[in-house]
């Protein structure tokens, strides 16, 4: 079939070959849609140019992801289409769920040929400059597998790596008789295209589960009074706290501060708004806290606090897509300093069309004015 389209590849290699990778466990939801972007663009990017038709990308199930904790079947793996509409993933990418590989193999068991273990250098900035390198190494292990035990290796190999995930093609090719090819930590290769139309138009793909958007719409419909997904009449906050509260209070407020600056901020962009929602992962009594203080300032506040049924049916990665997309519709939107969880809602929002005057803002420390967000504005 490709040999059709493209004649120039049909010297090349046509067995279905598969490309898996891994993350390091603590990283967060929002990092781990970053760290599918690089890859995906980077089989992607090989695609455009008429190469390695035959690979695809396997979606790393979501497994026991530290901080979710209220869902109970947390210990199950998740599928990609619990938050993303797969179908739209693939017309960016050649993508598969990793249950529709089991499916093909002998038993329900999967033996991967190789397991390449990512490490980062030890002198990253040798002589102060960053050079894209790789080479085998020793000293790690693997165990993981997604939460999977019917998967295994036939080797496992340590490589030292610093550069672009595209280079990850050369460590590929070491042997290239292997059809089931693994990358742990995946987080460590960089971006091939941060920023670009590439990356957007993967940005893009990555729609959502329409159960997600259904659910936060008809919130939104409901508390907010929006019916459109550009509102005019609320404001949204994404309130990190948590370990950001904890040990970050140079860059995030106290609570009489968010407060304060959610009012002086609204009172800047327009003063009739009087509806305020908060997305947050803060202790319900420090969420209660602010919404006294933002009552006092006469705001009606809002949060998305899901029933059992809802934290069962959607999780805690679905619980929090609801949370981005109301943050999303918003008028205007306050996000948390370096928190990849406000990062995805602005980049909703560029999706969405908001003018990024009303998206790139965070919250500044009680100390005073802090410096802008970075504005990663869209590429189309
Ligand atoms: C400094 C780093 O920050 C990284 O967090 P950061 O980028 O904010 O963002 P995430 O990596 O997504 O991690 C934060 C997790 O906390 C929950 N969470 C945070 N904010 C909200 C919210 O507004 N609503 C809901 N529903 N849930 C929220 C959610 O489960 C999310 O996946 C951490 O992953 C790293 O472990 C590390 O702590």
């Amino acid at each position: 079939e490709y040999c059709q389209l493209k004649t120039d590849s049909c010297s090349q290699d046509v067995t279905e070959k598969y490309l898996f990778y891994d993350v390091n466990p603590p990283e967060g939801f929002n990092l781990r849609r970053d760290v599918y972007m690089r890859f995906a663009i980077m089989l992607a990017e090989a695609q455009g140019t008429g190469k390695r038709l035959n690979w695809r990308l396997v979606l790393p199930p979501w497994y026991n992801l530290y901080h979710w904790k209220a869902s109970s079947s947390k210990s199950l793996p998740i599928p990609w289409s619990a938050f993303f509409e797969v179908e739209s993933l693939q017309s960016y990418a050649p993508v598969v769920e990793l249950y529709s590989i089991f499916e093909k193999t002998k038993d329900k068991e999967l033996i991967l040929d190789r397991v390449y273990v990512l490490q980062n250098y030890a002198d990253a900035f040798k002589d102060g400059v960053f050079t894209e390198k790789w080479e085998v190494s020793d000293g790690c292990k693997y165990t993981g597998y997604w939460g999977y035990t019917n998967v295994t290796s036939n080797e496992v190999v340590c490589i030292n790596f610093q550069g672009k995930v595209s280079k990850l093609w050369e460590i590929i090719s070491l042997h290239p008789q292997d059809k089931n090819v693994m990358f742990a930590h995946g987080e460590i290769p960089l971006h091939d295209s941060y920023g670009t139309k590439n990356y957007w138009d993967c940005r893009r793909s990555m729609r959502f589960n329409e159960n997600l958007i259904s659910r936060a719409e008809k919130f939104i419909s409901k508390h907010l009074d929006c019916h459109t997904k550009l509102c005019n009449n609320y404001i949204s906050i994404h309130w990190r706290r948590q370990d950001f509260a904890q040990y970050r209070k140079k860059d995030v407020p106290s609570i009489k501060g968010t407060a304060r600056q959610i009012n002086k901020a609204v009172k800047k962009f327009n003063s009739y708004i009087d509806k305020v929602f908060i997305a947050t992962d803060a202790a319900i009594t420090s969420l209660r806290n602010l919404e006294l203080e933002l009552t006092q300032l006469g705001y009606s506040v809002h949060y998305f606090i899901p029933t059992k049924t809802e934290i069962e049916k959607y999780k805690d990665g679905g619980i929090a897509i609801i949370d981005q997309i109301i943050c999303s519709h918003a008028a205007y939107f306050i996000g948390t300093h370096e928190s990849t969880f406000t990062f995805r809602i602005q980049e909703e929002r560029e999706i969405l069309g908001h003018d990024s005057s009303t998206t790139f803002n965070r919250l500044c420390p009680d100390s005073g004015p802090c410096e802008k967000p970075s504005k990663w504005t869209i590429v189309h």
